[in-house]
């Protein structure tokens, strides 16, 4: 699959896209004023380097969605400065790939319709990417439904057609809110691997949300452990295991090792 998904046509304006640096300096975010407000997140800073796998692994309602939000700049932080590649994020980036748990595919368009939508928005022809689309659908088994609407489609199918929306401009940057979530756990695993090839092949900065502890050590180069709201950055912990982490290397005691070490940052919390 990701042979497929990282093939690039000629097309300048998705190519020579270096991975991004992305920098959070002293990001907090409260939301509402007064006796309602919520201080969803921070202080926090964070350096996440161009082309690193960092999963952000939090309790409930620590505020890992609100930051993925802010670096794609859907929503502003209450204070403090995000920068991706040098470039303060002021307002909506498009070029930054992002996937939600709940899918954004649009009810009236096909499959193949909505992702091209995602190649429209940004200016790009989807004629001009009918082979990249083709790929795309081929590699998560949608080709035979690329003509259906989302409603002919299973939720996991949805999220294999979202996937394909999120990575059809090549984004450098990648955010991923629980993106699996919803997913069972036999097509999880495949998209897991999907996705790690992916990374390892054309290495875009990645940013995951996820609470699946396994699966941070499996996919991560970093995972960013997330205190209790306010979300604070407990520890980055940096995953030295060989890549790619397949079954053999998530056997290995090492694996183990690093879960056990992670639950136990979040049993300390009495979050697990
Ligand atoms: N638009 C909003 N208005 C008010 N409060 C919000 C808003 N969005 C988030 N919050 C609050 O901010 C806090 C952090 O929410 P957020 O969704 O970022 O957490 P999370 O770590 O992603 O949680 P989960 O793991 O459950 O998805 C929560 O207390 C939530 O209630």
């Amino acid at each position: 699959m990701a042979t497929a998904i990282l093939e690039r046509q000629a097309d300048p304006a998705l190519e020579a896209r270096g991975a991004c640096h992305l920098s959070i300096q002293g990001v907090t975010k409260r939301f509402g004023t007064g006796a309602k407000e919520v201080h969803a997140f921070g202080p926090v800073e964070l350096t996440i380097e161009a082309g690193s796998f960092v999963s952000l692994l939090g309790p409930s309602g620590c505020g890992k969605s609100t930051l993925l939000l802010m670096l794609a700049g859907l929503i502003p932080p209450t204070s403090g400065r995000i920068e991706i590649a040098g470039t303060p994020v002021t307002g909506v980036r498009t070029d930054v790939g992002i996937m939600f748990q709940d899918n954004t595919l649009v009810p009236w368009r096909t499959v193949r319709g909505n992702i091209a939508l995602q190649l429209e928005l940004r200016g790009l022809d989807p004629a001009r990417h009918t082979r990249r689309i083709d790929e795309l659908l081929a590699a998560v088994a949608l080709t035979d439904f690329a003509g259906r609407y989302p409603y002919e489609l299973s939720g996991g199918m949805q999220q294999r057609a979202a996937f394909c929306q999120t990575m059809v401009h090549a984004p450098p940057t990648v955010l991923l809110d629980e993106p699996l979530g919803k997913l069972d756990a036999m097509t999880r695993e495949r998209v897991r691997r999907d996705l790690q090839e992916l990374w390892m092949r054309s290495r875009p900065t990645v940013v995951l949300v996820t609470h699946s502890i396994e699966e941070a050590v499996q996919l991560s180069s970093q995972v960013c452990l997330i205190t209790p709201r306010p979300g604070r950055v407990h520890e980055t912990i940096p995953i030295d295991l060989p890549w790619p982490r397949d079954d053999e290397v998530k056997k290995s005691a090492a694996f183990a090792g690093y879960v056990n070490v992670i639950g136990d940052v979040f049993r300390a919390y009495g979050v697990m």
